[in-house]
This record gives structure tokens, sequence and C-alpha cells, in this order.
């Protein structure tokens, strides 16, 4: 015989009614607390929507994310175990008025139609399957709380089933199944409802987490010199492959045969894959540029525009406010259109675009000395044409705020090195790359836009791919700290010293005493020009190698310079020519204005004990700048 232990205490044999009173208090409290959490939960959530809603809007991202809303759906229903069918009911209630607060736009109205559609595939009829036939007052005190007044009602005791029937055209309400279920009530026309819909959620959701990988990358001319492989690594797991077209007539074989998810698209085929797309979105309609593609399921391809993200970003990034200024755009390809697109948005009171065949060109750029931004959206400097500059002389424009060169590699092109030099702010490319990367990432549903994350891929990117170089007075500790940097960065050190000893065969004072100073520096620069060559090398300069401007422009052009400081009191002279014979103080004073000029910045070692703490403090410095 079943035998159920039911605790009863001795309160409740001798007056279960107040001691129910006692209950009912003691619970409610707990209800009423519990509601209050839930508010205040609500609350902050709300708050979270509406900020995300806000940064999604001023990036011109879209605000409804239906492959995240998916995703969440499914978490909720896992973390709610049993609770599941009560608790995304209440995510639905509570996602709908989120969209709505969001101000709706056509998919959440499609949400929404979506879940009303399921409700009304109910048969009008529905069987109660009640765990127990005592659970019959709970059922029908559901049902009147929810004002469900069933048109017919039946009820079997010995198989504990009742069947409820509405009228047609009225619908169940959906927040009564759901407290129905929570309370073990077995609905089989719901249940499969709920399997057309969980088939919806998860379907979704396996689109991005599918067993097998996303198949992204980037669509193009000539890619070797593409970061994007790196930041999609970083981003998150799925394929990244470099896919380089070499003509315009070969893209539609291309884009038919290619087995693909997700694809960027670069110079210079973000124009004409357009023809391409089955769909565009607005704004990628608007500006008249693709550099994000997504294969839909039927196969067709929907394109998009993640650059203006991206530039937007990198205005920003400039600190200069283009509302009310005249800007420059250089180029007139489709990264160009996007320029353009974003200043105007931005406010600019006019925007030029120069080309080489245009009404404004090159040779007719002092019609625009009133710019205050000029934007380099020509490949004109990029890598490996290092050398070359889209503007020959940047004082035709004297009222420059910001100069933004949209290449990313090399990190200083001559454009922006010669604005530097004048004391104008520099911008390059490499921020507008990484949130272009990460918006088309969301798009293909393969990781959730995050500006945080973002910023610590630039930071790791930067560090990764540009050159470090240490500079400083002889002894300071450049090749010893240079050395630690290498290591704790899993990057190529050279030690430009090493280097020169080992080009000229002999030691660096013999040098000195067979060549002179002047046969030293000439080897000296040959080194450090061929170091600057590298990419993400850690370099430990000699103490003099910042003397010559070429050097400097070369350090600078092509990494980070850290200046390193100590004491002079604690450098140590031996074995170092130019200390020993001058004295440091002396040496110091000369060079003491050429160091600050080659430095992006100064680290005082004085401050740190032993030169590891100044390598982890080069790092902390570096992830920051
Ligand atoms: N932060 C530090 N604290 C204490 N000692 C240090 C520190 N950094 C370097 N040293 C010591 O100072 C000496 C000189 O360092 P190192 O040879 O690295 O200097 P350098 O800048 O490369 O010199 P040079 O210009 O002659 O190449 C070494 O003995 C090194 O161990
Ligand atoms: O160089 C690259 O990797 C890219 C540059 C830009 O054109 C981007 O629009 C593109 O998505 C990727
Ligand atoms: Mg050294």
């Amino acid at each position: 015989m079943d035998q159920t232990v039911i605790s009863v205490s001795h309160d409740e044999i001798r007056d279960p009614a107040a001691h129910a009173a006692k209950v009912i208090r003691r619970e409610r409290v707990r209800i009423d607390a519990a509601d209050r959490a839930i508010l205040d939960a609500m609350r902050g959530r709300f708050e979270a929507v509406a900020a995300i809603g806000a940064a999604k809007r001023r990036a011109g991202l879209p605000v409804y994310d239906a492959a995240r809303e998916a995703a969440l759906y499914a978490r909720i229903s896992e973390m709610a175990g049993d609770l599941a069918p009560a608790a995304l009911a209440l995510w639905r209630v509570m996602t709908a008025a989120a969209r709505r607060m969001e101000g709706l736009d056509v998919r959440h109205e499609e949400a929404d139609r979506a879940d009303q559609a399921a409700q009304s595939a109910l048969p009008t009829t529905l069987t109660l399957e009640l765990p127990d036939a005592a659970m019959l007052t709970t059922v029908t005190t559901i049902l009147a709380v929810h004002e469900c007044v069933p048109a017919a009602m039946t009820w079997d005791g010995a198989a504990r089933r009742m069947t409820i029937s509405v009228t047609e055209g009225s619908a169940w309400a959906p927040a009564m199944l759901s407290d129905l279920t929570a309370q073990g009530v077995r609905i089989p026309e719901m249940e499969k409802v709920a399997e057309m819909a969980a088939e919806m959620t998860t379907g979704q959701a396996a689109e991005q987490s599918a067993p097998s990988r996303p198949r992204c990358g980037l669509l193009g001319r000539k890619l070797g010199y593409s970061y994007s492989p790196a930041i999609h690594a970083a981003l998150g797991d799925y394929d990244y492959d470099l896919h380089e077209v070499p003509n315009e007539e070969d893209l539609e074989k291309f884009l038919k045969e290619t087995p693909f998810d997700g694809l960027n698209v670069t110079i210079p085929y973000k124009v004409a894959v357009m023809a391409h797309c089955a769909t565009l979105s607005p704004r990628a309609k608007a500006i008249g540029s693709v550099n994000t593609l997504v294969r839909r399921p039927d196969g067709t391809l929907h394109g998009d525009n993640t650059d203006d993200a991206g530039f937007t970003a990198m205005v920003e990034e400039s600190g200069v406010d283009p509302a009310g200024k005249t800007c420059v755009v250089l180029g007139s390809g489709g990264a160009s259109r996007t320029v353009v697109a974003v200043l105007k948005r931005m406010g600019a009171k006019r925007v030029v675009v120069v080309s080489r065949r245009g009404e404004d060109h090159y040779g007719n750029l002092a019609r625009h000395a009133d710019a205050a931004l000029l934007v380099n959206a020509t490949p004109v400097g990029m890598y490996p044409n290092v050398d070359a500059s889209p503007v020959e002389d940047l004082s035709v424009f004297p009222k420059l705020e910001a100069v933004l060169d949209l290449i990313y590699n090399p990190p200083k092109t001559k454009l922006l090195a010669d604005a530097e030099k004048r004391g104008i702010r520099t911008v390059n490319g490499l921020r507008m790359l990484v949130v272009q990367a990460a918006v088309a990432s969301a798009l293909w549903g393969c990781s959730a836009y995050d500006a945080k994350r973002c910023a610590a891929i630039e930071a790791a990117i930067r560090l990764g791919e540009e050159n470090l170089w240490l500079v400083g007075m002889p002894g300071v500790g450049k090749t010893t700290v240079g050395g630690l940097l290498g290591e704790a960065l899993g990057r190529p050190f050279v030690d430009l010293d090493a280097e020169i000893e080992r080009v000229a065969g002999m030691p660096i004072p013999e040098i000195f005493r067979t060549r002179g100073e002047a046969g030293f520096r000439e080897i000296e620069a040959e080194a450090a020009m061929t170091a600057s060559r590298g990419r993400g090398t850690v370099i430990a300069t000699g103490g003099g190698t910042v003397l010559r401007e070429a050097n400097r422009r070369a350090m600078r052009e092509s990494g980070t310079v850290v200046w390193l400081q100590r004491d002079l009191s604690r450098l140590p002279t031996e074995g170092r020519p130019l200390s020993e014979a001058k004295g440091v103080e002396k040496l110091y004073a000369e060079r003491e204005p050429i160091y600050r000029a080659a430095a992006h910045l100064e680290v005082d070692a004085n401050l740190l004990a032993g030169a590891e703490a100044v390598a982890e403090h080069v790092i902390g410095r570096l992830m920051r700048a």
C-alpha cells in the first residue's frame, strides 16, 4: 500500500484555521518580497534594454536582434527547467513590452503576430490532464482567475481528465495555459504547439551554434594585408577565409559556387556585389555600398553596410564634431560613399569628394581651404606602398582639425605622419575595421556586438601588429625590458645594437674606434630601417638611434615608441662609449628633447621595482593607450 508521509505540526492539529492564517501571513511576506525583487529586476532589465537600444541607434545598428531573442528564449527555457512554460510566457510578455518601448518596426509586429498565431493554433477544445484529482479545485480557480468561462466542460474523475471548450474565434489566454502547466497539468494540444514554437526558437538558435562552424570570410581582389581574419578569430568561433577574386566578371560565379554563410566585401567589389543581392538593408541601399553579405536560408544574399557604424566610431575617436564644418573626402569608391553618408548624417556643412577626374580633383584642393576634416578613403599609402600619400602638401588646408585615414596597415600612413608633424590630430582605420567586423559578425549571428570587446580587440591588434620601440638613455634597460616584453607578448625581439654588431662583425666600441661615430650611425640607420619593416616586433634601440630624424620617422610610423627613463645616477656607463666620453648628464641634456619628440609613451622606471615590473607596466599602458 502506498504510504504518504505527511508532516503536520501540533499547531495545525489544534487549530487548523489559525495555523493556515499564520502560514498565509508568513508566505505573503515572501510573495511581496519576491514581487518587489521581480519588479526591481524588471526595471533594471528595461533600463538595460533602453541603453542598448540608444547605443545601437547612435551606432546606426539595427535595434531588433532576432537571433539574440531566439537565443534568449532557449536560455530561459534551459535555466527555468520545470518552470519553463511559465517563464517563457513571462519573458514573451516582457520582450514584447521591450519591443514596444523601443518603438515598433515591422519585425516586432511580426514577432507579436507569431505569438498570437501560436495561441490561435490551439483548437477550441483543450484536454487538461490533472496530476491528481485533488487538483480540480486549483484548476477551476485558475480558469476563474483568467476569466475563462468555458462554453462546455467535462470531467472524467477516473482518468483525472477535464475538457474545456471555447466558442470559435475566442483564444486561450497564454498566461492561463502556462499557469495550468506550471501546476503540472498536461495539455496535449498545447504541447504540440509548444513543440512547434520550440522548433522555431531552437531552429534559430541552432542556426547560430550549428554543429558545423559558420563559414564566413572576406571577398576582395588582394587581401594579404587584411587584419580581418585576426579580428574575427577574436570575435567568435567561426571560419573566416580570404577569397581573392581577380576580376569583376568572376564575381557572379564565385558568389554562386562558393559555400559561405556570411562574407565581408572590400575593395573593389563593394558596389559590384549589390547587383547580386536579393535584398539590401536600408542603410546599404541609401549609401550605395555593401561590405557585408548574409546568406539567407533560401540561399539568396542580403547586403548590408557595417562600415557605416565603423566610420561613425572613427569620427567619434577623432573628437572632432563635423557639424557645420567643411569635410574633404579623398576618393569616390565604395568606402567614400559610406564616409560621405556618415558625415552628412553628422551635420557636416559641406562634404567635398575629391577624385582624380572629378570636378574637385587633386590639382585644385586649395578650393577647400576651410576644410576642418580630411578623410582618406583611397588605398593610396596602403602597405606595401607606404611612401605614397594622396596629398602632397597639407598646407593647402590650414584649418584642419583632424585627418582620418581609413587605412590601418601601416598604422601611420605618410598622410597621417605629415598631419602629425603639423600638430593635427590623426586617426587610422583600425577602430573602424574592428567595429565594422563586430557588427558584421553580429549580423551573421556569430557573436553579439559588445563595445568593450571591440576596444580590447583593437588594443590587442595594435599590440600584436605594430612594432614596439624602446628608446632612452644608454643603460636605461631597453635591451633587458625589450627581451622581457618579447617573451611576455610572444613576439619577436630585436636588439638593434646586437644587429649592428652582427652586421659589422665586431663589437660596438670597435666600430666606434675603426669607423668613428658617423660610420656607426650609418649601420644603425640601416638596421633601424630593416627592423621597421617587421610586423609586431619588439625593438630595443641603441641610446642614440633617435638622433636621426629618418630613424624617428621609421619608428613612429611603424608602431609605438616607448621612452624608458631611470635616474641618471643609476645608469651603467661601462662599454657605452658616449656615456663614458661625455658623461651621462651632458648626454641627457642634449637628448632629452629628442626622446620627447620621438616617444608616444613615457615610462618612469624609477617608480617600478625591477625590469619585470617595467615590462608589465608597459603592457598595461599599451592596452589602455
Ligand atoms: N628597471 C630596472 N631596474 C634595475 N635595473 C635595471 C632595470 N632595467 C635594466 N636594468 C639593468 O640595467 C643594466 C642595463 O640594462 P640594458 O642593457 O637593458 O640597458 P640598455 O638601455 O639596453 O642599454 P644600451 O643603451 O647600452 O643598449 C642591466 O644590468 C639591467 O639588468
Ligand atoms: O580590409 C579588410 O579586411 C576590410 C576592410 C573594409 O573594406 C571592410 O569593410 C571589410 O569588411 C573588411
Ligand atoms: Mg641595449
